[in-house]
């Protein structure tokens, strides 16, 4: 993460005034995420409690949650399932169009410009820049690579909200503090380094990495329970026959 607080992470954001806390943002997301399935299978409404299964949270949670967002459902109905994706979305920022530039085209920057799934949740790609001139060269996803010495240029022509860091850890600093310098105030930054930022600017670090070592945790808490049950039966068995 930052290592300078970004200004509105604390606080959370504001709906018609009211603060939405920082935990409820991250989940909005995925409430997100389950309405559009639902959607997708045909399904127009929902209980809080078929919601809250699907994102693995408790319903009185989900219900807390989306009250920031004025969303009570109707009770005995539920929630409108349409309606509640458009709350979401409005509140997240995704009924707005959000151009993304990505900075290093290697192999992650490759999968991020390719990704079609950007475009359907209100992300586009709207710039790829390298500072390989080798990579310049190329377009991917029919954009075309650009040097990122050109950034203020690129950034003349083409506005971008958030900068996407896919370069090596020890490049991604420098290239933080250019895009700030131009003017970029979100960052998603996926190289594995803490980046610091001024005050006001947003990061948000993606690291793989400590997703599997975090599964890793649970898989050897696992493992050391089914030991310590194996060794309790075994103990027993040794008593009864004893
Ligand atoms: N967050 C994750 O879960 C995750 C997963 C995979 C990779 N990564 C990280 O993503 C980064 C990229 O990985 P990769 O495998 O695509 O590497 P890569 O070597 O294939 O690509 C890196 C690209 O960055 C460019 N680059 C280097 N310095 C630059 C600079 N100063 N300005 C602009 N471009 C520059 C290089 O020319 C190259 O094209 C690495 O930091 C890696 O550790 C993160």
């Amino acid at each position: 993460m930052t290592a300078r607080k970004p200004a509105d992470a604390a606080a959370g954001t504001q709906a018609g005034g009211r603060e939405i806390p920082e935990a409820t943002v991250a989940r909005l997301p995925e409430y997100l995420r389950a309405l559009t399935s639902l959607a997708e299978q045909g399904i127009s409404v929902c209980s809080s409690e078929e919601l809250a299964g699907a994102v693995n949270v408790n319903s009185a949670k989900l219900r807390k949650d989306l009250s920031y967002l004025g969303s009570y459902g109707t009770r005995g109905v539920g929630y409108d399932v349409d309606y509640l994706r458009y709350q979401i979305a409005r509140e997240i920022g995704l009924t707005q169009d959000w151009p993304v530039a990505i900075v290093g085209i290697g192999n992650l920057g490759h999968a991020l410009a390719n990704y079609s799934g950007f475009g359907t949740r209100g992300f586009r790609v709207a710039a790829l820049l390298d500072a390989a001139p080798e990579r310049c060269e190329e377009s991917v996803g029919g954009i075309p690579v650009r040097s990122f010495d050109d950034l203020d240029a690129v950034l003349a022509e083409t506005p971008v909200a958030i900068g996407v860091i896919a370069t090596p850890a020890g490049a991604a600093q420098g290239v933080a503090d250019r895009l700030v310098g131009a003017g970029i105030t979100s960052i998603l930054n996926f190289a594995p380094t803490n980046l610091v930022v001024p005050a006001g600017v947003s990061v948000r670090k993606v690291d793989l990495s400590v997703e599997l070592q975090i599964l890793a945790y649970h898989e050897q808490r696992r493992a050391g329970a089914e030991e310590l049950r194996g060794a309790a039966i075994a103990a027993a068995g040794e008593e009864q026959s004893a």
